[in-house]
């Protein structure tokens, strides 16, 4: 009988999860006057908020911020969290490059990557922790989801061109939570058309030919992107504390 050991795995499975937030948008829809991940809401700037219900959640091992590299908003000093200026020119390149930062900072291909948009401010910890309990023993990974609540229309010239299917329709939502490794290889792979058609992980996953787990999240986890969202954020947060 021979004493040799088995060949090890290549990938080892991880559970380790770590958070990835881009922060290096303008916010140009919005039309604040800061980016409007810095914009006040309920007292603080939006994206502590964000931050806050990450921090929640016990089972994340690093939070990174990936800041544009003239951001003069970021408070520099967040307990728990590690930020870079390395944002791009899209959210897919500043999700990217994000990758690599952490890499760099030597975490290994098979650990978990959550990536959450700072502009996502009403996420809460019990969101995150079902993403992660639904993902952590997929194949995949997957993101959080909505339903499609309502009827979709197709439009031509500011004009109904049909109704389309709702069943099997799904809002795509962040965090969005896939390995390293996978991520940065998909990416990657997009990479020379400047990422295009590439708005989520999800959809650079697809392009490998996998399919992301749909995670059912909550319709309050909107991202502030337009000058009403912030009334919304503001009345839903401060109805939680
Ligand atoms: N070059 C970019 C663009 C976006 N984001 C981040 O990606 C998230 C989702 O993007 P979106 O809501 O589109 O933000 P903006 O690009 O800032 O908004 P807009 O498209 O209205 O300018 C946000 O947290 C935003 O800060 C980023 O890190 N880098
Ligand atoms: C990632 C995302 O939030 C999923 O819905 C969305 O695609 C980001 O879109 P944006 O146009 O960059 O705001």
């Amino acid at each position: 009988m021979s004493n040799a050991l088995p060949p090890s795995d290549p990938t080892p499975v991880s559970s380790r999860c770590h958070a990835l937030l881009p922060c290096a948008g303008t916010g140009s829809r919005a039309g604040t006057p800061l980016p409007k991940q810095y914009q006040p809401l309920a007292g603080r700037p939006l994206v502590h908020h964000t931050l806050a219900a990450l921090r929640g959640v016990a089972r994340l091992d690093r939070i990174l911020v990936v800041l544009a590299p003239e951001d003069a908003h970021w408070p520099g000093d967040v307990d728990g969290v590690e930020a870079v200026r390395q944002g791009g020119a899209t959210r897919a390149e500043s999700v990217f490059n994000g990758l690599l930062a952490l890499r760099e900072r030597g975490v290994p291909d098979s650990d978990w990557v959550l990536v959450h948009d700072a502009a996502r401010c009403l996420v809460t910890p019990e969101e995150v922790s079902a993403l992660i309990d639904a993902c952590a023993g997929d194949p995949v990974g997957g993101l959080l989801a909505l339903p499609l609540p309502d009827t979709l229309k197709d439009e031509a010239g500011g004009r109904v061109a049909g109704t389309i299917e709702r069943r099997h329709k799904w809002l795509a939502q962040t965090p969005q939570m896939f390995r390293l490794g996978e991520l940065l290889g998909a990416l990657q792979a997009t990479r020379a058309t400047g990422f295009e058609g590439i708005t989520d992980e999800a959809s650079a996953i697809e392009r490998t030919g996998q399919r992301p787990r749909l995670v059912e999240g909550r319709a309050s986890n909107i991202k502030v992107t337009y000058p009403h969202d912030f009334a919304l954020a503001e009345a839903i947060l401060r109805s939680r504390a």
